[in-house]
């Protein structure tokens, strides 16, 4: 057995510390989105939405053609490129310090090849996001896992589909070793979500029902692009404050509201973070209030 680290506030303390004067936006990471077909814009567009008030420097939108005016509507600080051109796909994925690939993707002929494309392009110094369709289609296809440094942000189907392991036997032990054989990062989404890592276990003990809304893991795919190609030195550090920090934005939203909208903890963010930077103080209470 491992005994999970349960994660704690520190680690936000830990990841989200004031910028450098002496910087630019290359300094916090480029990252590259890729998703959202015909039918699931929306999904892009959130993780699109949260990457850019994560505070990723330089963030380009890859997806149908069909969502460029409704994410430039939401988000003119996202570059559009269509997703269906390999070439420029390709030359997006190349120079990115973080590729996030998945939310609303999409499982057809045309997702797949676009899958096929993005995973072509990736290296060993990249942090690659594995979200939503793209789990789906790699578990369906037995594609194998592209170059760089792979993090999986399953729910519990998505899980089963990819480790072969039951949602009713998906046991702390089991995930592990699954975890292992993949050599990646995973985050296991559910209420407290769990972070398998090479070297350990850790389990979220905050979050509510009242996130359990379609585009809430959108979110947090964007999240983890967003925190792992602006702290890129420390990019373990970084999924665990994007999904601590996804979890407890949405508890300080839903103190007043009974669902959280997952746009709503994007544009909470860059509040949220500047008392971060600020670190523990004596005034701290709670970074809730
Ligand atoms: N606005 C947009 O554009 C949105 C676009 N989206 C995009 O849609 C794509 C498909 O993603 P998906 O998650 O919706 O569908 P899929 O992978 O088939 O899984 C659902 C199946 O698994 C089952 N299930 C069992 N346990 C579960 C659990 N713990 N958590 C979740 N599901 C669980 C579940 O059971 P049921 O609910 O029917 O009982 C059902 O049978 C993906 O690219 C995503 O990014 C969405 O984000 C929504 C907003
Ligand atoms: N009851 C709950 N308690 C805490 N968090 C939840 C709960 N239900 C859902 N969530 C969170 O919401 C997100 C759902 O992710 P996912 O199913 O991929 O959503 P989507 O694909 O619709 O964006 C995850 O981060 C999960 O931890
Ligand atoms: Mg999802």
């Amino acid at each position: 057995m491992f005994t999970m680290e349960k994660l704690t506030d520190q680690i936000l303390f830990d990841v989200i510390k004031p910028r450098p004067k002496d910087s630019f936006k290359g300094t916090f990471g480029k990252i590259t989105l890729v998703g959202g077909n015909k039918n699931f814009g929306g999904a892009i567009i959130m993780a699109s939405t949260a990457a850019v008030c994560a505070g990723a420097g330089l963030v380009t939108t890859c997806t149908d053609p069909i969502n460029a005016s409704p994410l430039h509507s939401q988000l003119p600080e996202a570059m559009f490129a269509d997703f269906n051109d390999d070439e420029q796909v390709a030359k997006l994925v190349e120079p990115a310090t973080t590729v996030v690939v998945g939310p609303g993707l999409g499982d057809d002929q045309q997702s797949l090849h676009i899958l096929k494309n993005v995973f072509a392009h990736t290296s060993n110094q990249q942090n690659v996001v594995i979200d939503g369709s793209a789990i789906t289609l790699m578990a369906r296809e037995g594609l194998s896992q592209p170059a760089g440094n792979i993090i999986y942000t399953p729910h519990q189907m998505e899980w089963q589909r990819l480790s072969g392991i039951k949602i009713a036997d998906q046991s702390e032990e089991r995930n592990k070793a699954a975890q292992a054989k993949l050599g990646a990062t995973v985050v296991l989404k559910k209420h407290h979500t769990e972070i398998y890592t090479d070297d350990k276990v850790y389990q979220l003990t905050i979050g509510t029902p009242a996130q359990a809304v379609g585009g809430m893991g959108d979110t947090l795919a964007g999240m983890v692009g967003g925190f792992t190609a602006e702290f890129s030195q420390h990019p373990l550090q970084a999924v665990l404050a994007a999904v601590y920090a996804h979890s407890a934005v949405a508890e300080q939203i839903a103190e007043s509201q009974y669902i959280v909208l997952p746009h709503q903890i994007s544009r909470a963010l860059p509040t949220f973070m500047k008392k971060m930077e600020k670190g523990h103080d004596e005034d701290h209470i709670g970074f809730l209030n």
